[in-house]
């Protein structure tokens, strides 16, 4: 079952070219790799989905609705949540204020009617804790969840990020280099939480990585960018042993120049 289309979408930047006629489809339930070299247009795609970025031209379409021109928050409440490239957390808040704060599109009591009625926005906020547990408890950052964010491991951060994404209960989680920067035991245990969001919530996940082993590991689907386009896309065994996937990036990872 499609959970996302992605038709002909097109974005260009003064005379960059970041998007050319890319059309994909997402199925509900399966982790989509997005790879491809710098600058391929790979971060521009889920600004697009996420609601960022504004294509040029083309449409996206997520659960029979066409999200196109919906602003970031409309998208955020029908279930489209991400994590960037660079960590965007508030550093000196607490871990588990951060991952509250992935909660505000569900919170129903504003500041004057938490005000009026004070049982329904105290029930609603114990709900809300309880679920933001939950998920401290799933990434197992117990033991630092009052601390401030800024004072954390650059790989906990990571997992706390991921921790407020999850927060919104997202039926798409769009990944950006979930694994950069983290040594090989970090991005193990990075990957083995992307599969068990899989299983026990069967989230449905875009993922961008330039790690080929972590995408072979845990990706259903690849899709491969080069210059704004899709140049391939298929089961990981199958894009791997693509010729022109190998030529455009595969060949320049491993030193091969193009
Ligand atoms: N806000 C922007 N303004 C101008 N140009 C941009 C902007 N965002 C992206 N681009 C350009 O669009 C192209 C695609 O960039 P994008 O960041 O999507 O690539 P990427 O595949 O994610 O690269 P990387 O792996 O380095 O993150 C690049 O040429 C980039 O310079």
């Amino acid at each position: 079952m499609k959970l996302l289309t992605i038709e002909e979408l097109s974005l260009h930047f003064g005379g960059v070219t970041a998007l050319c006629n890319v059309s994909l489809q997402v199925n509900k339930g399966e982790i989509l790799a997005i790879i491809g070299p710098n600058g391929a247009g790979k971060t521009s795609l889920l600004n697009c989905i996420s609601g960022l970025y504004r294509p040029s031209a083309g449409r996206i379409i997520f659960q029979g609705r066409d999200i196109t021109r919906l602003p970031p928050h409309r998208r955020a409440q029908l279930g489209i949540s991400r994590t960037f490239q660079n960590i965007e957390l508030f550093k000196h808040l607490s871990v588990l204020d951060n991952i509250m704060l992935g909660r505000h599109v569900h919170m129903r009591a504003g500041v004057l009617s938490g005000g009026l009625y004070w049982g329904l926005a105290q029930r609603e906020e114990v709900a809300h804790r309880r679920r933001v547990e939950e998920i401290i408890d799933f990434l197992e950052i117990e033991s630092v969840r009052q601390k401030p964010v800024g004072m954390l491991a650059y790989g906990l951060q990571k997992r706390v990020e991921l921790g407020r994404a999850l927060a919104l209960e997202p039926e798409l989680l769009l990944l950006d280099e979930p694994m950069a920067g983290m040594n090989a035991e970090e991005k193990e245990d990075m990957a083995r939480f992307i599969l068990d969001i899989a299983e026990e919530w069967g989230t449905t996940m875009i993922l961008i990585e330039h790690d080929m082993g972590v995408v072979m590991d845990i990706s259903d689907r690849v899709v491969v960018f080069d210059f704004g386009r899709k140049i391939a896309e298929g089961v990981p065994a199958e894009v791997q042993a693509n010729p022109r996937v190998i030529e455009a990036y595969l060949g320049q990872q491993m030193g091969v120049e193009r």
